[in-house]
């Protein structure tokens, strides 16, 4: 297992062309939210556009869709149940949010057989394919999981030590040829080949809506081309290393996700050189 340090990251990490367009970054679609929890997709959809996508297009229900306008006015919205166009997107997320009723369950089956690219599964999209294990054996290959603890558990069964679910999560992520993001205080990153586990991140993140956000900032670099391991690992790395540059103004106690996100600007320069 290797220790993810910021020499592997700025390895991994692509400067923006002073070129480029907004075209050349990607377009992700994130599918989130509910009527109690449209904050998990107001959270996504902010860190990923703080994280350089192209252009990020939101999937809500649409009667949540002025809370939205005035806090992301930078992302395109599409409602729950209208006809999609899944060919026009560079990266798909679905689960913060969408809660685990039979719509929910619907869409995601939906996403399963329309989407042949790397896609972030979390939260309830997790929950769901907890319930429908089959499901799992159809996923695009390479795609993310992002499970915590108990989602996780929920998946692959109980276990009684997070060694166990390491293991677990490397032998699942190589037999159904995923990537499996084991999420917790030094969270474990692993493809079935290689493993690694973060050296960022603080009690700050544990808060509802961390997980929101790192599913935001994975598909962004999903958009933007990047290996679905490397949009892994630099997600996580730069997630955690954006709540502690947000150590310097807030405590672990004060630390809002909204603050995270707002320094990953700054988490971005420090990998840079
Ligand atoms: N603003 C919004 O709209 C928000 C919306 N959100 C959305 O809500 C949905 C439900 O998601 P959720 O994760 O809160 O519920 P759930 O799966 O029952 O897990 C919670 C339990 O898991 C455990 N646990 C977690 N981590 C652990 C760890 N490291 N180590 C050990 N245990 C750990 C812990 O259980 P305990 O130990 O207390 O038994 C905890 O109580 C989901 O769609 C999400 O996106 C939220 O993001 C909040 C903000
Ligand atoms: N004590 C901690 N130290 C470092 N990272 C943490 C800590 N607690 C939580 N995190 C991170 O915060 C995120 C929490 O995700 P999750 O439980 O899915 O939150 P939510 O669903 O509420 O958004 C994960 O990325 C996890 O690694
Ligand atoms: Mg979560």
């Amino acid at each position: 297992m290797t220790k993810l340090d910021i020499n592997s990251i700025q390895k991994i990490f692509q400067k923006r062309a002073p070129n480029s367009h907004k075209g050349n970054h990607g377009h992700a679609l994130i599918i989130a939210g509910s009527k109690s929890k449209i904050g998990a997709a107001i959270i996504c959809a902010k860190a990923c556009l703080r994280s350089g996508a192209g252009l990020v297009t939101l999937n809500i229900p649409k009667k949540e869709r002025i809370a939205l306008f005035s806090s992301v006015p930078e992302a395109m919205t599409e409602f729950r149940g209208e006809k999609k166009n899944w060919t026009s997107f560079n990266s798909f997320a679905i689960g913060p949010g969408i809660g685990t009723n039979k719509s929910a369950t619907n869409l995601l089956r939906l996403l399963i057989t329309n989407v042949k690219i790397p896609t972030v599964f979390d939260a309830d999209a997790l929950n769901i394919l907890a319930k429908n294990q089959h499901e799992l054996l159809n996923l695009p290959q390479k795609s993310i999981l992002t499970p915590h603890v108990k989602e996780f558990d929920r998946l692959f069964g109980k276990h009684d030590s997070e060694s166990e679910r390491r293991i677990t999560a490397s032998t699942k992520a190589k037999e159904l040829h995923l990537i499996i993001i084991l999420k917790g205080h030094k969270s474990f990153i692993t493809d079935g080949e290689k493993s690694f586990e973060n050296t960022t991140g603080n009690s700050g993140l544990a808060k509802g809506g961390s997980g929101d956000a790192l599913t935001g900032i994975i598909t962004a670099f999903l958009a933007q081309g990047y290996e679905p391991l490397n949009a892994a690992l630099l997600g996580v790395y730069i997630h955690g290393l954006a709540a502690d540059i947000t150590l310097e103004t807030q405590s672990p106690e004060s630390m809002l996700i909204t603050d995270v996100i707002d320094n990953l600007g700054r988490a971005f320069k420090k990998i840079q050189n």
